[in-house]
Parts: C-alpha cells; structure tokens; sequence
C-alpha cells in the first residue's frame, strides 16, 4: 500500500508577524545610527528638555528605520538573490510589499511630523533631507549605477549627530559639520572591508559594488586611501580646540589601530573570502571604532566641562 504523504504544515515562520516589521527597521545597523544621534545631541551646548531630548532620537530611530524598510522593499529583487539578505521579511514573503511600503511611509511621515512639531524645524528639515538621501540619491538613483554610490549615498548615515545637534541648538555649526565629515570618511572602510568578504552575493545580485566592478587590489587601495582622510579629520575638532583630551587621544589611538588594520588589509592578496580575515577584523573594528568616538566626544563634554 502506498505511503500516506506527510500533511504540510506552513511553519508559523511564514507569517509575518512583529518581529518582521521589526526586521524591516535594521535594527543592528540603527543602534550606531541612535548612538551617534544621542552623542550629537549630548555633545551640543545649550538644554534640552529630557523628554524633549528622548523624543528626538526616538525619531531619528523611526526615521532611520523607516528608511531601511523603504530600502527593503525597493530592493525586494536584489535581497532575493543575496545569501545574506534572502530571508529578510520581504523578499522570504513574510511580509508583502504594499504592507511593508504602507508601514515605511506611515513611520517617515510620523517622525518627521513629531520632530517638526515636538522639537523645531532644523531637525525635522535634516531628517527629511537625510530619509530622502537614503531612499532615492542611495537606494534608487546610486546603488545599482555606480561602484561610488555608498561614497555619496553614505551621506545619509551622517546626518544623525547633525540631527541631534540641530535638536538642542536649532542651527548647525563647525563641531556637527565635522562629526558629519568623520562618518562620511567612515563609511568606503566600513563598508568596502564588508563588500570584499560578500563579493559574490553582490556579484551575483549584479549590485556594481567596487570589489565587483574594480576587483579586490582596486577597493584595498581606496580603504587604505580613505583612511589618513578619515583619521586627520578625526583630529580637526580637537586640533580646533572644539572638543578635550579624551576625544583628542581616543581619536589618535584608535585611528592608529585603524591605520594598521587597514593596511593589513592592503597587503592581504587573498580573493577567497575564508582567507579574509584582515577584512573581517576591519570591518568589525569599524563598528567599534566608531561607538568608542562618539563616546569620547560625550565623555569630553560632560566630564571635562
Ligand atoms: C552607504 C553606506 C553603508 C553601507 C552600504 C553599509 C552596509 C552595511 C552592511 C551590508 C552591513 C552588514 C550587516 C547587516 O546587513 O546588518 C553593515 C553593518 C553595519 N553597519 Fe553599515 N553601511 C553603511 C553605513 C553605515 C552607517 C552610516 C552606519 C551608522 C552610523 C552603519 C552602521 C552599521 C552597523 C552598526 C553594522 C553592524 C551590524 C551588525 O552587528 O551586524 N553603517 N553595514
Ligand atoms: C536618520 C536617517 C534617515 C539615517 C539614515 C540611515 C542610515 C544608517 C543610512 C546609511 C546607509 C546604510 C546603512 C546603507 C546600508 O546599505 P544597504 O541598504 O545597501 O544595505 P543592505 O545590502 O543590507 O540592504
């Protein structure tokens, strides 16, 4: 006789449920986004209301959110053909696009109303300036044309200490300006060390990332360019007296150790990424480093003063 088939059962996974939308938020990336919004916010002169205070980064947080979920749901087909994006809420179907979409909107219309209404108006013009960044000068318009899209794209991931900033002082001066400079050097290291070890899912979603159009020699010699750019601006606001000694030493210590992971980098030859852990290191020191300077600028302010 033959065997009676199995009864499918659809794994409840497939159901979208919180943690999905969650997940459209990118939360991991976001808590950098929220720290270094906080740390604008803390290390600007004046007073906020803590209430105030919390209500703002909240909306950096929703806005930034709201932005990745945009991000999730144009680049539904790209995510689709990544190993490391494929089981995202979307592209998995957990999540259909229309909801995901109506949730983004609704999210980005939300913080920037609230931080217009409950904050000032700088800070909501700089958070619609840098949703819009993300969503079409990155995702839309850079991201599948040119291997400099995260260059000039990268640009919305620097607005949030402005944004924080902008929050207690309602304007924008030399300090925000540099924090905004220090992210945007950040950011080809942060992410060109990633892009080297997930090459083939990118060569695969043909996403023109520099190691897929210019090769693994091409992208180290730009991290290791990109480096000296990023350490001496690093050290501009304490060189202008803007900032004390545990943002100038936290500065010339870790864009030290940065320096040499960097150019680790530059002299592994390595094409397989098993053999990548220079890039690796890299990649994840980025992270550090960044949380560990915003830190310093905060400690700077508040046990310095
Ligand atoms: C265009 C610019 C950028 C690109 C293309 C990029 C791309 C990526 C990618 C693909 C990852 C891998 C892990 C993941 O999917 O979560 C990652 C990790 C991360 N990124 Fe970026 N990033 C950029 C800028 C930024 C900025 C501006 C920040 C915050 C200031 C940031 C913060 C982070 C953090 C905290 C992680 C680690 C998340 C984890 O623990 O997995 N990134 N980035
Ligand atoms: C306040 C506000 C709106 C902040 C902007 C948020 C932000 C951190 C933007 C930086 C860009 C970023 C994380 C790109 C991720 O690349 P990707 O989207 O190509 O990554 P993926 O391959 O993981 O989708």
């Amino acid at each position: 006789m033959a065997s009676v088939p199995a009864v499918s059962v659809t794994p409840v996974s497939d159901f979208a449920d919180w943690r999905d939308y969650f997940a459209l938020l990118k939360p991991r990336v976001m808590t950098l986004v929220v720290f270094t919004g906080l740390c604008g916010l803390l290390a600007a002169p004046g007073h906020i209301h803590p209430v105030i205070g919390f209500t703002a980064v909240l909306c950096i947080a929703v806005a930034a959110g709201a932005s990745g979920a945009l991000n999730m749901w144009y680049e539904a087909d790209l995510d689709a053909r990544m190993k490391r994006t494929a089981n995202r809420p979307i592209p998995a179907g957990r999540i259909d696009p229309a909801s995901a979409f109506g949730f983004a909107v609704s999210l980005a219309i939300g913080a920037v109303a609230v931080m217009a209404l409950a904050v000032n108006m700088a800070a909501a013009a700089l958070l619609t300036v840098s949703i819009l960044f993300y969503v079409f000068v990155y995702t839309v318009w850079l991201k599948r044309r040119t291997p400099q899209n995260i260059v000039i794209g990268g640009a919305a991931g620097a607005f949030p200490p402005v944004i924080g900033w902008a929050a207690v002082t309602g304007d924008v001066t030399a300090l925000p300006i540099l924090l905004f400079a220090l992210i945007f050097l950040w950011t080809p290291p942060h992410f060109w060390s990633l892009a080297l070890f997930v090459r083939g899912d990118y060569a695969n979603a043909g996403v023109p990332m520099l190691p897929v159009t210019h090769g693994a020699r091409v992208t180290r010699g730009q991290i290791l360019a990109y480096t000296p750019l990023l350490i001496g601006v690093s050290l501009v606001p304490w060189a202008m007296h803007l900032t004390g000694a545990i943002y100038g030493m936290t500065a010339a210590i870790l864009g030290a150790v940065f320096m040499a992971l960097a150019v680790a980098v530059f002299r592994n030859s390595a094409t397989d990424p098993a053999a990548m852990r220079p890039e690796r290191r890299l990649f994840a020191f980025s992270v550090l480093y960044l949380f560990v300077m915003f830190g310093a600028l905060v400690a700077d302010r508040w046990l310095l003063a």
